[in-house]
C-alpha cells in the first residue's frame, strides 16, 4: 500500500528552501546520454521516484550508471543490449513513466531502432503520442504498432534531414524529434517547436557535445547533423514547477520565505501569475524573497472585469502550475477563472478542496471558477487522495493552511516529482509526517 502523509495545519512557515533540479529536464537530459559512446556527467539531478526509474531503466539496458552521489551521476552508453528493449520487464518498467518515451529519439538515431511502450505519467487527460511519432516518420523512420501488445516499434536504416511542421509545440516531442535529428544526415527544420527552458537546455547539452543546433529558445529550430557525438557535462536548472510550488505555498499558509537559488532569469511569466493573484515577492539576486501576507487580491483585467489564468506552451504559462495557482487563489480576495486547455482531467481535484470549505465552480473539465474566502474562514483538514503529482501538491498545500489534521493518501504521485518534500518542509516548520 502507498504511504500517505499526516499533515497538521495552520503552522506560518519561515526559513529558507533551495529548489530541487528540474524534473522535466532531467527527464530530457538523461535520455540524451544514450547519443555518445563517451562519458557523461549530469549534475544537480533530483533524487525523486521518476528520475531514479529512468536512470534505472538506463542501466538496465547496458549503460554503465556511476552514481557519484544523490545529485550527480556519471553515465556511459557504450554498450546498449537492444534485445531488453522487446523483453517484458522493459515494458513494464518504461511504462511507469512519461519520461522514459524520450529514449526513443536518441536510439533511432544511434541504433536505428526503438521500442515504445504505451508511456505512464500522470492520468491527467489523453496524453498522445503522435507527434513524436510523426515527426519520427518524417525523418524517415518506419513505425510498427502491435496492438496486441500495445507497443510502438520504429526502424531505419538512416534518418535524413527535412523541415517539419509540428501539429503542436509538445514538450517532449520536440525533445525526442530533436535527439533523433541531430544524428541524422541533412538539415532538419523544426517549426512550431517546443521551447521551454528543458528544451532549451537539452540543446544547449547536445551543442556541447558537438551537436549543431541553431534557433535555441525560439519555435523555429534547425539541425545540422552530425554523424557523432562525445561526451559532455551537465548541470540542471532549478525546478521552476517547484519554484512556483513554493511561492504559493507562501502565501497560503502566510509564511515567509526565502526561495534560494531560483534561476530567476529562467521563470518566465511564472511569477507574474503569481503576482496576478495579488502575492508579494521580491528578487534579491537570484532569490525571491516572499514575505509573510495576511491577505492578498486578486487583480481583475483593465477593464475590471474577472482575471483568467490559463496555461499556454512556453513562454506561456505552463499547465503544471495551474492546479498550485487555483489552490491558492481559495484563499485570496476576490475571483478568478481557471481555465486548463492543454488536459482535460486535470481539475478534477477540486472536488476535495470543496469539500475542505472552498467556494469552487467547475464550470466543464477545463474551466473552474474560485470565489477567494478573503480568510474568512480557513479550510478544514480532510482525507483526501492524490490524483497527479501537481493536484497533489495543491491538496499539500491546502492541508498546511488548513484547520485540523488532513491525510493525504496515494503520495506517491506527488514522491514522483518533489524531492524529500516532508522532510525540506518540516524544517521550514510544518507538521507533517509519512505515515
Ligand atoms: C515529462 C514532461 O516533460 N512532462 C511535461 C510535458 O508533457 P508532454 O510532453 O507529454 O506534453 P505535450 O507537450 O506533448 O502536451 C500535453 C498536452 O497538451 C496538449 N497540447 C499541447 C500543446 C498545445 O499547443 N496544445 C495542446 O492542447 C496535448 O495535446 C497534450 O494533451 O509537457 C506538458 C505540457 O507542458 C507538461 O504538463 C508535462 O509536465
Ligand atoms: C504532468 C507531469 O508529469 P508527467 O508528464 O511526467 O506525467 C508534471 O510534471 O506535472
Amino acid at each position: 500500500m502507498s504511504s500517505a502523509f499526516e499533515v497538521r495545519g495552520g503552522n506560518r512557515l519561515k526559513g529558507e528552501i533551495t529548489p530541487q533540479g528540474a524534473k522535466n529536464e532531467a527527464l530530457q537530459i538523461i535520455s540524451a546520454v544514450l547519443l555518445t559512446p563517451e562519458k557523461v556527467v549530469i549534475s544537480n539531478i533530483p533524487d525523486i521516484v521518476d528520475v531514479n526509474l529512468l536512470i534505472e531503466l538506463l542501466g538496465d539496458t547496458g549503460v554503465k550508471v556511476n552514481r557519484i552521489s544523490r545529485d550527480v551521476c556519471e553515465f556511459q552508453a557504450d554498450n546498449i543490449d537492444l534485445k531488453y528493449l522487446q523483453s517484458p520487464e522493459f515494458k513494464k518498467k518504461s511504462g511507469r513513466l512519461r519520461g522514459s518515451v524520450m529514449i526513443a529519439g536518441p536510439l533511432l538515431a544511434r541504433f536505428g531502432e526503438a521500442y515504445i511502450p504505451k508511456p505512464g505519467g500522470d492520468k491527467i487527460g489523453r496524453r498522445r503520442l503522435d507527434t513524436h511519432i510523426i515527426g519520427f516518420e518524417k525523418l524517415g523512420a518506419k513505425f510498427v504498432y502491435d496492438a496486441d501488445d500495445n507497443f510502438f516499434r520504429l526502424e531505419t536504416t538512416g534518418l535524413k534531414g527535412t523541415y517539419m511542421l509540428l501539429d503542436e509545440p509538445s514538450v517532449t516531442g520536440t525533445a525526442n524529434i530533436i535527439m533523433a535529428a541531430v544524428l541524422a544526415t541533412g538539415t532538419t527544420t523544426i517549426y512550431n517547436a517546443a521551447c521551454e527552458p528543458y528544451t532549451q537546455q537539452l540543446c544547449k547539452m547536445l551543442n556541447s557535445m558537438g551537436a549543431r543546433i541553431s534557433g535555441v529558445g525560439s519555435n523555429l529550430l534547425t539541425i545540422e547533423g552530425v554523424t557523432s557525438l562525445k561526451g559532455c557535462q551537465h548541470s540542471m536548472l532549478p525546478d521552476m514547477i517547484e519554484i512556483g510550488s513554493f511561492i504559493g505555498l507562501a502565501a497560503m499558509t502566510q509564511s515567509e520565505i526565502t526561495i534560494k537559488n531560483a534561476g530567476v532569469e529562467h521563470l518566465g511569466i511564472i511569477p507574474e501569475k503569481f503576482s496576478q493573484l495579488g502575492i508579494q515577492m521580491e528578487f534579491r539576486g537570484n532569490d525571491i524573497y516572499i514575505p509573510s501576507q495576511d491577505s492578498y487580491e486578486i487583480q481583475t483585467f483593465l477593464d475590471g472585469s474577472i482575471l483568467t489564468i490559463s496555461d499556454h506552451p512556453w513562454p506561456g504559462f505552463t499547465p503544471d502550475l495551474l492546479s498550485i495557482v487555483l489552490v491558492v487563489a481559495t484563499q485570496a480576495k476576490g475571483s478568478v477563472m481557471i481555465h486548463q486547455k492543454m488536459f482535460e482531467s486535470r481539475l478534477f481535484f477540486v472536488d476535495k478542496l470543496i469539500d475542505m470549505g472552498a467556494q469552487i465552480v467547475l464550470c466543464d473539465p477545463h474551466r473552474a471558477v474560485v470565489i477567494g474566502l478573503a480568510r474568512q474562514h480557513q479550510l478544514r483538514g480532510i482525507t483526501m487522495s492524490s490524483p497527479d503529482i501537481r493536484a497533489g501538491v495543491s491538496l499539500l498545500i491546502a492541508a498546511l493552511s488548513a484547520e485540523g489534521k488532513s491525510t493525504i493518501q496515494n503520495i506517491d504521485q506527488i514522491d514522483r516529482g518533489y524531492q524529500y518534500i516532508d522532510d525540506r518542509l518540516r524544517k521550514l516548520g510544518a507538521d507533517i509526517k509519512r505515515v
